[in-house]
Order: structure tokens, then C-alpha cells, then sequence
């Protein structure tokens, strides 16, 4: 006879994976009856309620914590930027890197509307200081690519990514940026993350070996799109 406590909480298990292409489409029915960003600040608020959990557990207080954002061209970066607005908001110190010429522009506005510090690390200047705020950083948000990003890291986020410090937390938005989404495979320079804030379902990469190594403990967020 089986022992109660021995049987597996089916609460505690993840949703199914999902491709790229199965999120795409399920999103699509989803923006047809909400807006992106409304999308997008569901995933930014859970982003910001993981990074505050994080950062609890690691003995910190919210507004004593430096938090960096490293922020890519797309939605990924975008909601990074979004949750940093939210934690800016609690009192943190936190300073957003753009990786490429330019990130999403209402991340952008909001952050700098809540207080946060934005560099932009194309420019040899703009690296040097944000190498200096990686280097000092208690929590980095990982939202340098996501579903619409290729495998290996580019500059300058591969440099960036290389020297966050050991003592530093680390919360991917979606999925560890420089994995492929839809394998297990394992090519080129990533992110490797204490916690992956998923959006909808996990994408392949997150559980599937080798690459689910770099994911840490998962967490999939509801923000809205019903799976088809
Ligand atoms: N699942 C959902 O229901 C929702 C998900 N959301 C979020 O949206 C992203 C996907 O957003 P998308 O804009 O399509 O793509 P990315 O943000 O992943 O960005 C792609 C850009 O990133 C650059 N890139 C790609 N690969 C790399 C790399 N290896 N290194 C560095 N940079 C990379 C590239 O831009 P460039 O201009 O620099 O060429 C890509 O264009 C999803 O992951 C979720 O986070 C929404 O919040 C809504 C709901
Ligand atoms: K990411």
C-alpha cells in the first residue's frame, strides 16, 4: 500500500513544454483579445514578485538591493525593463543595461519614469560603466533574448554575462538567454540562472538535458494566454 505523503503534488509539477511556435500561436489568440502590454506587465509583475522572493531568501531588503537588468532589442528585455520599473518603485537600486542599439521603448520610458538608471553598453563608455554595476550587483534580471533569441550570446552581453559576480542572484526572464528554445542542445556561450520566470509553459531548453542545467528552479507565470 502506497503512503500518502509518497504521492507526487500534481500542483507542484510544471505545465507541459511548449515550441516557440505552439507559444507564438497560442499568444496570438491571446492578443486578439488583450493588448501587448497588458501581456507584458503580467510577466513583469511576476518577474518583480520573484526578484523580491529572491532577494528575501538571500537576506536582503528590497531597497537595500542592487539590482541590474540586462536588457535586449525585444519583448524580453521588455519586460525585464517593466519589472525593474516595479522594483525601482519598492525603493531599489536598480540600473538597466541596453545589449543592443536600443531596448523596448516603453520598458525604457517606464523605467526611467520610476527612478532607474539606464546605460547603454554598445558604446566602449557605456560598457566600461556597466561592466562596473555588473561587477556590484546582488541580483541581475536576464532579459537579453527570449523566445525570439539564437543560441550563443553576442557583445557586448556576452562580456557582461561573464562577469557577474558569483554572489550574485540571477532571475532569467523566459528562458536563460544563449540557449535554443526548442532543444535540449547546448551551443555557444549563456546565461546560467538561480530561477527562470517563465511565461505561458516552459520551452524545451528548460527541460531538457543539458541545457536545463543553466535554468535553476522554474517558475511559469499565467499571464494570460490560454494554451490551444
Ligand atoms: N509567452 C508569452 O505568452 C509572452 C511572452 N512575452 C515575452 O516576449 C518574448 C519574446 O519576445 P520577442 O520580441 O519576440 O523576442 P526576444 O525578446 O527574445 O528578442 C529577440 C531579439 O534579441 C536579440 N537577440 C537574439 N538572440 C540574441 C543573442 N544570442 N544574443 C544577444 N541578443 C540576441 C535580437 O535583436 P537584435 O536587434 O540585437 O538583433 C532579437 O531580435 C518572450 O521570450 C517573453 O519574454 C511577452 O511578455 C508577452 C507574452
Ligand atoms: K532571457
Amino acid at each position: 500500500m502506497t503512503d500518502d505523503t509518497e504521492v507526487p503534488i500534481p500542483s507542484a509539477a510544471l505545465p507541459a513544454p511548449l515550441t516557440i511556435a505552439q507559444i507564438k500561436e497560442a499568444e496570438l489568440v491571446a492578443l486578439s483579445r488583450a493588448p501587448e502590454d497588458v501581456l507584458m506587465d503580467r510577466a513583469a509583475r511576476a518577474v518583480a514578485r520573484v526578484v523580491r522572493e529572491e532577494l528575501v531568501a538571500a537576506g536582503q531588503l528590497v531597497p537595500n538591493a542592487h539590482v541590474v537588468i540586462l536588457a535586449g532589442s525585444g519583448r524580453n528585455g521588455g519586460d525585464a525593463l517593466l519589472a525593474g520599473a516595479l522594483l525601482a518603485q519598492d525603493g531599489a537600486d536598480v540600473t538597466a543595461v541596453e545589449v543592443s542599439t536600443s531596448a523596448h521603448a516603453r520598458g525604457k520610458e517606464l523605467f526611467d519614469a520610476a527612478g532607474g538608471v539606464l546605460l547603454n553598453a554598445i558604446a566602449e563608455s557605456g560598457l566600461r560603466a556597466a561592466d562596473a554595476e555588473v561587477k556590484t550587483a546582488d541580483l541581475v534580471i536576464d532579459g537579453i533574448a527570449g523566445l525570439g533569441g539564437t543560441a550563443g550570446l553576442r557583445a557586448p552581453a556576452d562580456h557582461l554575462v561573464s562577469v557577474i559576480p558569483s554572489s550574485a542572484v540571477i532571475v532569467s526572464v523566459d528562458l536563460p538567454s544563449g540557449l535554443d528554445a526548442d532543444s535540449g542542445e547546448v551551443t555557444g556561450t549563456h546565461v546560467t540562472a538561480n530561477v527562470t520566470v517563465a511565461f505561458t509553459a516552459p520551452s524545451w531548453c528548460l527541460v531538457t538535458a543539458p541545457a536545463s542545467g543553466a535554468a535553476g528552479r522554474i517558475v511559469v507565470a499565467d499571464v494570460g494566454v490560454d494554451v490551444v
